[in-house]
């Protein structure tokens, strides 16, 4: 089955005196691969398990390809649910964890088998559906619970840190499977994750969350190259924050004009530089001059600290780059390459 929109209109949800999600309006596209992203406790949780009918919102509506889900049971809503633990029936083998929502739906027997076995080939459990789920590895298991999710076919498949209790190559490999099972399916997901990098790698869209509210939503680039806060900057490890001020749509820092754009109105504000979009060097662009502090080996290249008319700017060059501390440098800002923020 191809995906569902869905839609979130002023969703909130206290628990007691938190806010847990304050006033979420967002629409996640039909078909798209959407990560819920944020810090502990910022609400990922909440969302996702009112998406699937096990919370009721205190406010606002949420509809699956228009219909409100808001009072339908979760068994209805026509969403698919794997947690971080697998909660699997331990009294039942694989197969009949499987088969089980087909079961209570009174799917017939041929039918429910057909699509188990099919189910339990995709996932490669082929051969094991007469095991005990005790006897599983956890990769196994985890892959038990998605066939159990996904067997239902699902318009919307929610996932919350489904991987983060397997080992980082079981973790790799999870995601390799659950992004095919997606391009094959095109059911609509929705994948709760704490690790800004496992949400750039995973998904085509990425809503971020901050303290229960929705602080960034767009593609995964877009929380590189135009962050649209400095706590969303800051969520994505900017490297270089400028603090400085706009005037009539251009910033300044330390009365240095560094010629970007911005639409913001007057006021203080901060322009954000990924360390790896400054650029080492005099290349075309706004020069900034300063002097080397400090070189740091970072594995796959060098982090330079550059203390400038402008600030303490870090900077990537490749390894091996001739670099000598206390010497006099000229970093480049590239047009285009840093976003303004409102401070
Ligand atoms: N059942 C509950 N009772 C009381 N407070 C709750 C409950 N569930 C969540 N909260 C609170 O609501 C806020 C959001 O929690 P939530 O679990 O949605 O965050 P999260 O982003 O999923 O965090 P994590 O990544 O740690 O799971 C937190 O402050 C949490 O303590």
């Amino acid at each position: 089955m191809s995906g569902a929109e869905v839609a979130l209109t002023g969703v909130g949800k206290h628990f007691g005196d938190t806010a847990a999600v304050v006033d979420l309006d967002v629409v996640v596209p039909a078909g798209s691969f959407t990560a819920l992203l944020g810090p502990s406790g910022c609400g990922k949780s909440t969302t996702l398990a009112m998406l699937a009918g096990l919370l009721r919102p205190d406010t606002g509506d949420i509809t699956i390809e228009g219909r409100s889900v808001v009072d339908v049971p979760a068994d209805r809503s026509g969403t698919g649910l794997v947690f971080q633990k697998p909660l699997l029936f331990p009294h039942l083998t694989v197969e009949q964890n499987v088969a089980f929502g087909l079961r209570m739906r009174r799917t017939g027997r041929a039918e429910t088998r057909r699509r188990v076995d099919s189910m339990l080939e995709r996932m490669w459990l082929g051969g094991l559906g007469d095991r005990r789920v005790g006897e599983l590895s956890g990769g196994q298991e985890q892959r038990v619970a998605l066939a159990r999710a996904l067997v239902l076919q699902p318009a919307v498949l929610l996932l919350d840190e489904p991987f983060s209790q397997l080992d980082a190559a079981l973790r790799v490999e999870m995601r390799t499977l659950v992004k095919d099972l997606h391009t094959e399916s095109g059911t609509t997901t929705v994948f709760v994750t704490h690790d800004q990098a496992e949400a750039v790698e995973i998904a085509d869209t990425i809503l971020l969350m901050l303290d229960g509210r929705a602080a960034g939503h767009g593609p995964p680039e877009m929380f590189y190259t135009a962050p649209p806060s400095l706590a969303a900057a800051r969520f994505f490890g900017a490297g270089n924050e400028i603090p400085g001020a706009v005037r009539a749509g251009r910033f300044t820092a330390q009365g240095l004009d560094l010629h970007q754009e911005t639409g913001l109105p007057d006021g203080p504000a901060v322009l954000v530089v990924r360390q790896e979009a400054l650029r080492w060097g005099a290349v075309p662009g706004e020069p900034i001059p300063g002097t080397l502090e400090s070189v740091r080996f970072a594995g796959t290249h060098l982090v330079l600290q550059i203390r400038s008319a402008i600030g303490l700017l870090a900077v990537q060059v490749p390894v091996g780059t001739a670099v000598e501390p206390g010497t006099g440098v000229v970093l480049t800002l590239p047009p285009g390459a840093g976003t303004v923020v409102a401070a």
